[in-house]
């Protein structure tokens, strides 16, 4: 197989073909945003069913010693504190291989990584010993705002600042900078020739790429180069109760019920209070949500890969007819609603892949109001929240994110994550939820 072919691929397969475990390490000064990078990758590699996780070296530093008192500690003629920070290093990497050895997929090495020597002892580990795949992104920031900025967004809560105020820490912080400063030496094509790496320049304003190769490589560097750190805020909504919603009937493409146009009529005027600026408008080809968006006057784009999950042979049925008609697929799908796939429709891991690009495009874009349905903003909603690190827990919970009628999801990106607001407007609608069934006791003496 080709590695352009994973495109088409569902998430399962595509893991499938992530079989070479790879290393990406970070490089740059302090407070250029490769935490940020680290977290925001990890987030994207696992929504996509790549299990990835984030190795912090700072966390390893502050767990060995508490010997952080000042700036001082960072000083390259510091040996004893050289020392320890190495041994770090080294414990760190230990722990990313014994983790990739463990059916873990990707690991990011999340450290300043600014000198050859480190990135050497990286390569040596990493690829000569272990035989694993091995990219380098470098983060590099000139711009004096944005280090200021990010300094006070995420450095003055770090524990290594506990009780201190805004303009110490500031201080602190710019004279630890100069220490790395003095050793730094940037990723070099000639010098380093043998490396595959990503140079992100200002957040992205240039990206230079060297030697990557493979799908997964080609997916990081993909990603890396549409992200952006502009503030926005992104708006999900259900379409307003549609005349199946009253019936408790999935799917189909009905028209919204007398309240869901009432909804719409309340979303449109939420959304002009707003006063959002260059406000996008994005929804499903499905009646119910076009219906919903017709008040609102911003630029609107529909997209196939907004509408809901296709229910197959179960389209249109209440929960109750596919218990009486379909016992073993409804069982199925209570066993693992993630993996199950309706006969002649899709599973939730088939909608993630779907929604790929929708999710590249929503990080590329500013302002978008995102109108679609049940299923899909509960797989949206999944790559948003930081749920957790691991690939199963997305999966398990993914499937039963509570997504009610007549509320508006507000996401705002913050620091390292996303602020999340559910605003319910004041329209009655039915409760489309179906909750996670219990464990019958059967089931549990069965296994016991
Ligand atoms: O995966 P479950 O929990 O069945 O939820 C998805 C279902 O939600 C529904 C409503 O029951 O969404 P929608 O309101 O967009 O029509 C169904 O169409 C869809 O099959």
């Amino acid at each position: 197989m080709d590695a352009t072919d994973c495109f088409s691929l569902s998430t399962r397969e595509r893991t499938d073909f992530v079989n070479s475990p790879h290393v990406i390490a970070m490089v740059g000064l302090p407070a250029r945003g490769k935490t940020y990078i680290s977290k925001k990758l990890s987030r994207y590699l696992n929504w996509i069913g790549i299990k990835t996780r984030v190795f912090n070296l700072g966390e390893y530093r502050r767990h060995a010693t508490t010997a952080y008192k000042s700036h001082d500690f960072f000083r390259a003629d510091n040996m004893a504190a050289m020392k320890i920070r190495t041994q770090c290093a080294v414990e760190a990497l230990n722990d990313v291989i014994r983790w990739l050895e463990n059916g873990g997929e990707v690991a990011v090495f999340d450290a300043t990584n600014s000198t050859l020597d480190r990135r050497k002892m990286i390569y040596e580990v990493i690829v000569e010993k272990m035989g694993y795949k091995l990219f380098f992104v470098e983060s590099i920031c000139d711009d004096p705002k944005i280090i200021e900025q990010n300094i006070k967004e995420v450095k003055i809560s770090s524990p290594d600042y506990a009780n201190m105020n805004e303009d110490s820490v500031l201080t602190d912080f710019l004279k630890r900078i100069e220490h790395y400063q003095e050793r730094y030496q940037p990723l070099d094509e000639e010098r380093e020739n043998k490396i595959a790496f990503m140079k992100i320049y200002n957040t992205g304003q240039k990206v230079v790429v060297h030697k990557h190769e493979g799908h997964v490589e080609a997916r990081i560097v993909y990603y890396l180069m549409n992200i952006h750190i502009t503030p926005r805020t992104i708006y999900l909504t259900r379409h307003g109760e549609s005349e199946q919603n009253l019936m408790y009937r999935i799917g189909g493409d009905s028209n919204l019920s007398s309240r869901g146009a009432l909804y719409a009529k309340a979303l449109s005027s939420y959304i002009k209070e707003q006063k959002i600026e260059g406000l996008r408008v994005w929804t499903s080809w499905l009646k119910r949500a076009i219906q919903t968006v017709a008040d609102i006057p911003a630029p609107q784009e529909r997209w196939k890969a907004l509408n809901e999950i296709d229910a197959g042979i179960c389209e249109e049925m209440t929960y109750e007819e596919i218990r009486e008609k379909f016992p073993e697929d409804f069982s199925a799908r209570d066993q693992n609603k993630f993996a199950y796939r309706y006969p002649r429709g899709e599973s939730y891991e088939d909608l993630v892949a779907r929604l790929e690009p929708v999710i590249m495009e929503l990080e590329r874009q500013g302002n978008v109001l995102v109108v679609s349905h049940q299923a899909v903003i509960r797989c949206l909603l999944a790559y948003f929240l930081d749920k957790s690190a691991e690939t199963q827990i997305v999966a398990d919970e993914l499937p039963y994110l509570r997504v009610p009628l007549h509320t508006v999801i507000k996401l705002t990106p913050v620091a390292y994550g996303c602020h999340v607001e559910h605003i319910k407007l004041p329209i009655e609608a039915v409760d489309t939820h179906r909750p996670k069934p219990m464990v019958s006791p059967f089931h549990l003496y069965a296994f016991s």
